[in-house]
């Protein structure tokens, strides 16, 4: 019997003959003449299978490695992100480290309290990224959750000065605000902890998954919406007196839903430390929301609070989002984004009122009134002049007077919590409804 071919028994099975032909012998060969014995193709067929489990061996790590970090990343599962976690305790943790100033964390009144440490245990799955800092879920060992606000190289004074403005903000509790509930303080680190909404936020709400098959946000649920937030609003203003306390971002970004789908406003009090950049092209996505006068840099107040405000309620009547609305090549935006406020007004101005309103809400009948009456809030709201504008005590009197007329259950689609999360503290009063 021939010895086996070396070159044939490394070959692959798409180098083997299509035919054999028995040669005179009776033995095998190849076509071309090269000659196959029995132990070659047994080595050949044994070297293959090899090579298959070995692939198959590869493929299964890769895709179990892929599974198992989209389950770490709660795509597949409910597991937290850890690579967020080691990021977030990393940092954290090296202001707690020799050479770096030891932080505190100072807590607020009725609130469960809880080392430092206890929160950078926590697991952290990353909310989003602002203009102040990255916001994160944070589940600490106990199961409590809350939203931790990681400030970013924020042109914070002094520790004195930062304490005082955290004991004012922390003071400030109502059903349609989210509370500060405590907050760390080091040279290098600044964390908030905040009461983790559930249900997220209005702009997710309104313009997330737009498109066939979503469930439209109803009118009596934007109503609902656009009382809470003005009352939150409101609370913040007159919560200070006589110092005027502003929000300074008002957008649906920090309009949060608690469990109840209740409105709350998110995110007070942080603009004295990071002001507002420069309104141009490629300023953030609350740059819809400036009112005209503090486009050059000026001073926040509680009038552009209300105009931001107007504008918030201008994207809830027209489903449009402020910083990305199509202007058609009209112009009048800031830097080609169109500026939703002049849009509203050139339609009514044409008495074509009806086509500022959101198609989704077309479905829902006789509540044409209630959504001129908030119209007409939204205008005043972003007059142009900040004189013109009303207080936000009014708007909120005002929305309600609408809701007195409103309240036909059957616009209602109601509000389910999507998590059953404990939270902090427990409001016991009740919301704005
Ligand atoms: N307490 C909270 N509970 C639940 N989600 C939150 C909470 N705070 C913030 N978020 C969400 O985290 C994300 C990031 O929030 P963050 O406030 O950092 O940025 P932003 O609102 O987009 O911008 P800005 O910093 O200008 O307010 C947003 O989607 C926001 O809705």
């Amino acid at each position: 019997m021939p010895a086996a071919n070396p070159t044939v028994v490394a070959s692959s099975p798409s180098s083997l003959p299509a035919k054999s032909a028995p040669n005179k012998s009776g033995n095998s060969h190849r076509v071309g003449s090269t000659k196959m014995s029995p132990e070659a193709l047994i080595a050949i067929i044994v070297g293959d299978a090899l090579v298959l489990v070995l692939v198959s061996l590869l493929l299964y790590c890769y895709f179990w490695r892929n599974f198992s970090t989209k389950m770490r990343q709660g795509k597949g599962g409910s597991k937290l992100l850890e690579t967020e976690k080691i990021v977030y305790s990393s940092s954290a943790y090296s202001s707690a480290q020799p050479g770096y100033e030891r932080g505190r964390m100072v807590f607020f009144e009725g609130v469960k309290r809880f080392e430092l440490e206890d929160l950078l245990r926590a697991s952290a799955e990353m909310l989003g990224k602002g203009g102040f800092g990255t916001a994160y879920k944070a589940v600490l060992d106990d199961g409590n959750v809350v939203a931790v606000k990681r400030l970013k190289d924020a042109q914070i004074g002094g520790k004195t000065q930062f304490e005082q403005h955290m004991a004012v903000l922390g003071r400030l509790s109502h059903p349609n605000i989210v509370s500060l509930r405590a907050y760390y303080f080091a040279r290098e680190e600044k964390l908030l902890v905040y009461d983790y909404m559930p249900n997220g936020s209005l702009f997710w709400v309104l313009h997330g998954n737009r498109g066939p098959g979503r469930t439209p946000l109803d009118w009596t649920t934007r109503l609902k919406i656009a009382a809470g937030a003005a009352r939150g609003l409101a609370f913040i203003h007159s919560s200070c007196s006589p110092l005027k306390l502003t929000h300074g971002n008002i957008k649906s970004t920090n309009i949060l839903l608690d469990k109840t789908g209740n409105a709350r406003v998110s995110d007070f009090g942080l603009s004295v430390f990071v002001p507002p950049p420069p309104a141009t092209s490629s300023a953030p996505r609350s740059c819809g929301y400036r009112a005209p006068e503090t486009l050059d840099g000026r001073k926040l107040t509680q009038k552009s609070d209300v105009y931001a405000f107007g504008v918030l309620l201008l994207e809830l009547l027209t489903g449009k989002c402020p910083s990305a609305v199509d202007n058609g090549g009209s112009g009048g935006g800031y830097g080609g984004l169109v500026d939703l406020p002049r849009w509203v007004q050139s339609v009514v101005r044409e008495e074509w009122t009806a086509e500022v309103f959101d198609l989704e809400l077309m479905r829902y009948k006789d509540i044409e009134e209630e959504m001129v009456g908030l119209l007409q809030i939204a205008m005043a709201c972003t007059a142009a002049s900040p004189d013109q504008r009303p207080k936000m005590s009014q708007v909120v009197k005002m929305i309600d007077e609408i809701r007195g007329v409103a309240g036909s259950p059957s616009h209602e689609a109601g509000f389910e919590s999507t998590s059953e999360s404990p939270s902090l503290s427990e409001d016991t009063y009740g919301a704005s409804q």
